[in-house]
């Protein structure tokens, strides 16, 4: 059971998930998890090391398919339609809700090429000039464009650890996604890094749903809008990040907020 405050303004959920569990072969790791996913905010999943935060994030683009030990049970939509029909294009999914790793994963490729490559694949765009659009929009709604656009041609991984991230969020970006997971996006990275990043994901908050998860709770509470604690394989409370810092309902919560643990 999840407690779930009362005073959350009314959002429209642009994906809803309704008693998901997850199995690693018999191991439960999460236990019937049900939320709503609102358009243009930002929703943080907290919660001690090994809850199961990045395993539910995992299920909102099935990554979780990627690992053969992994089972999920329950149901997800993304605007009421379920992601896990078997008729279900996966790599499309993956381009509607895009997903950006704790560890900067730029493709061994150019800058222009990590992000023209999802674009040309998924047929958004074909011409070069198409493509160089795509690209320097997607680079500066990331907050790169300035910082690349004279070594478009140099590899994405000589970038700095921020900057590759940024690249990701871009490449992300390019394919025009409508929910971006985060999973914690900024652990590899310094405190400048991170703060621009930060940055970045309250820029992007309006335009898409964002949802990240985070072991930093002044990071949560700088960047999520509504926050979900996870405990134990169960999302123990969800709320406005403001109540969920400021009056936990749930001793657990309490405790974890506090410090206590974790
Ligand atoms: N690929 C996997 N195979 C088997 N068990 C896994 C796998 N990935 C995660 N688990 C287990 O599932 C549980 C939840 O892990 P998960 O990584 O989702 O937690 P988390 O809250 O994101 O942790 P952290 O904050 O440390 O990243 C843990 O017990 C973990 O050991």
């Amino acid at each position: 059971m999840t407690l779930i405050h009362d005073n959350m303004e009314k959002m429209d959920a642009k994906m809803a998930a309704r008693n998901v569990s997850v199995f690693y072969d018999k191991k439960k790791a999460i236990d019937d998890v049900s939320i709503d996913i609102p358009s243009s905010v930002v929703t943080a999943f907290i919660g001690p090391s090994g809850c199961g935060k990045s395993t539910f994030l995992r299920t909102l683009n099935r990554m979780n398919d990627t690992i053969p030990a992994a089972r999920v049970e329950g149901s997800v939509t993304l605007d009421g339609e379920d992601i896990y029909r078997s008729k279900m294009d996966v790599v499309q999914l993956r381009a509607r809700v895009g997903m950006v790793f704790q560890k900067p994963n730029p493709f061994p490729k150019s800058i222009y090429e990590n992000i023209a490559y999802g674009p040309r694949i998924h047929g958004f765009a074909e011409k070069k000039d198409e493509l160089d659009s795509v690209v320097e929009r997607s680079l500066r709604r990331a907050g790169l464009w300035e910082e690349v656009k004279d070594r478009l041609a140099d590899s994405g991984t000589a970038l700095s650890g921020g900057q590759q991230q940024r690249l990701c969020i871009a490449r992300a970006i390019a394919v025009d996604p409508e929910v971006i997971l985060m999973d914690e996006p900024c652990s590899a990275l310094d405190p400048i890094a991170t703060a621009k990043i930060e940055e970045l994901i309250a820029d992007l908050a309006g335009r898409y749903a964002i949802v990240i998860v985070t072991h930093s709770m002044q990071q949560a509470a700088r960047v999520s809008q509504r926050t979900a604690f996870f405990h134990l394989g169960h999302m123990v409370e969800y709320g406005p990040t403001s109540d969920i810092f400021t009056n936990p309902l749930e001793e657990r919560t309490k405790d974890y907020i506090t410090g206590r643990y974790g």
